[in-house]
């Protein structure tokens, strides 16, 4: 979940030895007064819950995953979301130890724009924890139910989602990558805002993190930045590269060549720099240039998610003025 493609790899033997799984070299790090100063997040336990706080036998379910069902339960008193590991996942013991690891990393994020954690069940066998709930489910739902949003809405909504996601990579000590940023995670409250769920664990489900040079295969291929599709090295920027698919989504209502075989997609996208089309009549020319600049083929000339904000803000405030201007001229007839 952490980006450690720039830190100074000697300074921190045991911390770097810990993200990677080396189990035998942290034994003996510790005995030598090894110090972990990452550990202090990653070591930190998750906030448990009683299992005799929430009846499974009463939950609704509400969909399915990756990881397994998740469920609509009550817990003291208010409606919460119950996502609930397969066991295949959580009975490997390190894999349930790294879920515990992200879950306490993700316990203790606050943001608006960040689904909220709340805790994970104590149950001997099955891994549960819970999360707030968003009544309007995700993002995907809603294109698929809406089709094309209007300017005003796609970039209000692409606003929340960059702020989310800003928050995520300006993480202290170390950036948080999603890896998986796709319309099904990001979600919706009745209030209209959106908030982006499931940051990082995409790589555990698919024990595939296997440190600096992390692979291909983690999140999504229709969302996959090039860099990822060809297993190199990779940073925070792939989460751009999503983003703008996700944004061109919202505008046009949908996936491009949504018939299309998804790694066929991601594939012609990392060798063949095939990006989605982007028709004037669909998208304002300050969109165009920002999906641009945002899927561009050099990671290292994407924009960081805060200029992103800043660009979209002034996009924000030009379509109001225009959507104003049109108003006023009504009015005025
Ligand atoms: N906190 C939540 N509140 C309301 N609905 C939720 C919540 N979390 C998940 N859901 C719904 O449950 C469904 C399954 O979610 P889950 O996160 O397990 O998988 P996914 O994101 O759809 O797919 P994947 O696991 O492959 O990323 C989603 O379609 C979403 O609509």
């Amino acid at each position: 979940m952490e980006d450690h493609r720039h830190q100074a790899p000697s300074t921190k033997p045991l911390s770097d030895a810990r993200s990677f799984g080396h189990q035998d070299i942290c034994k003996i790090l510790e005995a030598h007064g090894g110090i972990d100063p990452m550990g202090l997040d990653s070591q930190t336990p998750c906030f448990e819950i009683d299992s005799t706080e929430v009846d499974m036998n009463e939950a609704t379910l509400i969909g399915e995953g990756a990881y397994g069902e998740v469920y609509l339960v009550k817990w003291r008193g208010t409606e919460v979301a119950a996502k609930t590991i397969r066991s295949s996942i959580a009975s490997n013991k390190t894999v349930k130890d790294n879920f515990l690891k992200e879950l306490g990393l993700w316990q203790k994020l606050r943001h608006p724009n960040i689904v909220q954690f709340l805790g994970v069940l104590k149950h001997p066998d099955r891994l549960i924890f819970l999360t707030e709930y968003l009544r309007n489910g995700s993002l995907y739902d809603i294109l698929r139910k809406k089709g094309r949003l209007d300017p005003l809405t796609a970039v209000a909504y692409a606003l929340d989602i960059a702020r989310g996601m800003n928050y995520l990579h300006q993480h202290k000590p170390h950036a948080i990558i999603h890896r998986d940023l796709t319309p099904r995670n990001v979600l919706q409250n009745e209030a209209g805002r959106l908030k982006v769920t499931d940051f990082g664990l995409s790589k555990i489900a698919q024990g595939r993190d296997v440190g600096y040079k992390m692979t291909g295969g983690t999140g999504s291929y229709r969302y996959m930045a090039p860099e990822v599709y060809r297993r190199e090295s990779y940073g925070k920027s792939v989460d751009v590269f999503s983003f703008a698919l996700i944004v061109h989504e919202m505008f046009q209502g949908g996936p491009s060549n949504r018939g299309e075989d998804a790694e066929k997609l991601a594939d012609k996208r990392a060798y063949e720099d095939s990006r989605p089309h982007l028709p004037s009549i669909v998208y304002p020319e300050p969109i165009k240039k920002l999906l641009q600049d945002c899927w561009h083929k050099n990671p290292d000339r994407r924009p960081t998610f805060e200029e992103i904000i800043m660009h979209l803000e002034i996009i924000q405030e030009d379509l109001e003025q225009k959507a104003m201007g049109i108003c006023c001229s009504c009015a005025i007839l």
